[in-house]
């Protein structure tokens, strides 16, 4: 299995990310965006700047698609439900799928339609791209930290390894990746819904105060979550994430609170409504996701 070219559902701050990196190691025929025929004639004309240069990369119709050595799907977690019929077009037999969505669960929708066998578990992480109006702006790319689920072929991380090393995608094979999705998936339900919630930045958040509160029990309850579902999420876990948030631009802010600048539906489902869910299964208190979640619905419904 080699793979030579990358298609790219989601044209946002994450896929122009790693498209704009592939495209500067490889070149433009390595990489094109596709998108459904009514969101590419929404689309159509519009100007695109990544770090204040003009996007050069083509996109494509799904009608016009062609089956991809490799599918990175970053779109948003409520537009996987539209992307994955374009994937009709874009999957073949041997083609590899990696989602960029963050939560635990976009993969397993994936499977559900495209089978385990060329899927991988994912997420991307350490970013501070910004993407409102059309520009792009970032100064760290992240990195994808992937690995194997249980049915996943023996040859399809190595020939991911492979392509982003080539590409110069900064990566990690992760040899036990659900602990990588439930640390990310701590940060997010943390950070993400914290801004989102009061409307701040990264600095807002690490300083002491209130939102500081907030997204620190946030990630306690999700490792409480976590531990009970038998992921070994430590508090270790919970300071790196901390520390990581601390280090950003603290101007800087995740992708929930531009939902909430762009008045965009936003991944709410994937990070507390996911744990609160598990929560109750467990009889586990977790109220400071209860609130984020309510909070966070009443300003979706405001706009
Ligand atoms: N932003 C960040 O720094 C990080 C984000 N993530 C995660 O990565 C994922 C992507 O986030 P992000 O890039 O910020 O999101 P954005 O909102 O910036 O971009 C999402 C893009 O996907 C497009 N889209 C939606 N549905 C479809 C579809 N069916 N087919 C093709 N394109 C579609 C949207 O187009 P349209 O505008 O037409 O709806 C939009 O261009 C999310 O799960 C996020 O949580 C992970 C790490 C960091
Ligand atoms: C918090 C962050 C930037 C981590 O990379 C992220 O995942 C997001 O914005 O959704």
């Amino acid at each position: 299995m080699h793979i030579e070219h990358a298609a790219i559902l989601g044209r946002g701050a994450v896929g122009l990310l790693y498209g704009t990196v592939i495209a500067d190691t490889l070149g433009t025929d390595a990489v094109t965006y596709v998108m459904d025929d009514a969101r590419y004639q929404r689309h159509l004309g519009e100007r695109i700047s990544i770090n204040g240069k003009p996007l050069e990369l083509e996109t494509v119709p799904a009608s016009k698609a062609t089956p991809a050595d490799l599918v990175i799907v970053a779109t948003k977690a409520p537009g996987l439900e539209q992307a994955l019929d374009t994937m009709e077009t874009l999957v073949g037999p041997r083609t590899c799928i990696i989602s960029l969505i963050n939560g635990i669960r976009s993969e397993q929708r994936i499977a559900e339609r495209f089978g385990w066998d060329h899927t991988v578990l994912a997420i991307a992480q350490g970013m501070d791209a910004v993407f409102l109006d059309g520009a792009l702006t970032f100064s760290h790319t992240g990195e994808i930290r992937f690995g194997a689920a249980e049915e996943t072929l023996p040859d399809v991380v190595p020939a991911l390894d492979d392509f982003f090393t080539r590409a110069g995608v900064p990566h990690v094979v992760e040899q036990d990746i659900w602990h990588r999705l439930w640390t990310k998936l701590m940060l997010n339900a943390g950070i993400n819904q914290t801004c989102m919630a009061y409307g701040c930045g990264y600095g807002a958040a690490s300083r002491p105060g209130e939102e500081n509160r907030c997204f620190v029990a946030a990630m306690r309850e999700v490792l409480a979550v976590g531990r009970a579902e038998g992921i070994d999420l430590t508090e270790r876990d919970l300071s790196e994430m901390a520390s990581l948030i601390a280090s950003l631009d603290p101007e800087g802010m995740p992708s929930m609170a531009q939902d909430r600048v762009a008045r965009r539906r936003t991944e709410v489902e994937e990070f507390s409504g996911t744990i609160c869910a598990l929560a109750k299964k467990h009889g586990i208190l977790v109220p400071q996701n209860t609130w984020l979640y309510q909070h966070i619905r009443e300003i979706e419904e405001s706009w």
